[in-house]
């Protein structure tokens, strides 16, 4: 059961086989999401993104199970050069092959988010054919982390423009740091979202409010981020109290009550979430049941039937 072979199925219908390959599980070969019938070449796109270098993706996964993604270019505003996409990429990649992985926490280097794709290998890249390449390969790199068996939080502290504001959505939560804003600027720019940021935030926050956000090109600031439902919390500035938690230990404690316990149940509460998300009524009815069959009867569960747990 080949994950790359059937993922390019994931818009049609599809055996039971071929939906539990469409969702991740720890130690598959990672897949994509085109293929080459669609003109998509992973390792040729990979070669010309490369070509347009500057800033990292950072990874560090920590004893804890919750991993930092940091997108590192604050010369440019943490903007994607080309070699960040592929970077990108690669720690996606890693992550789908991090067993002991709960939770991730998505943010940007020296207090700002990211400010979409770099505005110069834009320029450098125009022509209609290599956009839609980059544009496959940021769709097929954000569909795997948003999928990805780790529940996923995006630190927003100051701006998300554009493909930043897109990353956000490839996250299961988003975090807004006071002062922080998210918006979709590409109506401005003349574009719209290609990184998969429209059709993912239409799951976020209904049809209606995605065209106002996108209609608009909106100013998102916590207080409507929250109206809307694309923010899920709110950190408060704390940097006048001696030894406040930092953004990233409060994204982490945040997190943490949806991460704490053994893996296998995190792993398996993201993948029923997954499928119930991307799946039609009765596919994601199959992959509950296979996910089920998965912990019943596991460790946790006799330990838990073990103690006799009240739920009080
Ligand atoms: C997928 C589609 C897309 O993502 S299209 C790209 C959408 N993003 C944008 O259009 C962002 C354009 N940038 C801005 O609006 C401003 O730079 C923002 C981010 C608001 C910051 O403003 P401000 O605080 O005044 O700083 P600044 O303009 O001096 O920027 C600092 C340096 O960073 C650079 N920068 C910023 N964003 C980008 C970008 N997306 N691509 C390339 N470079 C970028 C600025 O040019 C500036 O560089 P420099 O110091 O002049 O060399």
């Amino acid at each position: 059961m080949v994950l790359c072979a059937l993922s390019t199925q994931l818009l049609r219908s599809s055996s039971c086989c071929a939906l539990m390959a469409r969702l991740p599980t720890s130690g598959r070969r990672r897949c994509c999401l085109y293929s080459s019938t669609q003109g998509f070449n992973q390792e040729e796109i990979r070669q010309k993104l490369r070509a347009f270098p500057g800033g990292s993706v950072d990874l560090l996964k920590q004893d804890s199970g919750v991993a930092v993604l940091t997108v590192n270019n604050p010369a440019r505003m943490n903007a994607f050069s080309g070699s960040m996409m592929v970077d990108l990429e690669e720690k996606v990649s890693q992550l789908e092959n991090w067993t002991e992985g709960k939770g991730l926490v998505v943010r940007g280097a020296a207090e700002t988010f990211c400010s979409g794709s770099d505005l110069n290998a834009v320029r450098a890249i125009s022509s209609p054919q290599d956009g839609m390449k980059m544009c496959m390969f940021m769709q097929d790199a954000l569909t795997r982390l948003l999928r990805l068996p780790l529940v996923s939080v995006a630190l927003v502290e100051g701006r998300a423009l554009g493909g930043g504001a897109e990353l956000t959505t490839a996250c299961d939560f988003r975090l807004m740091a006071t002062g922080s804003v998210i918006q979709f600027v590409h109506k401005h720019m003349g574009l719209v979202p290609g990184w998969g940021g429209a059709a993912r935030l239409v799951h976020i926050v209904g049809s209606q409010n995605a065209l106002k956000l996108l209609g608009g090109a909106v100013k998102v600031d916590p207080e409507r981020g929250l109206d809307v439902g694309l923010a899920d919390g709110v950190l408060e500035a704390d940097e006048d109290t001696p030894g406040a938690s930092t953004p990233v230990q409060q994204a982490e404690d945040w997190l943490r009550r949806y991460t704490e316990g053994p893996v296998p149940v995190i792993q398996a509460v993201k993948k029923v979430v997954l499928a119930g998300r991307e799946l039609p009524l009765l596919e994601a009815l199959r992959m509950e049941k296979e996910v089920f069959g998965t912990v019943w009867g596991a460790p946790a569960n006799l330990q838990a039937l073990a103690s006799k747990s009240k739920h009080k």
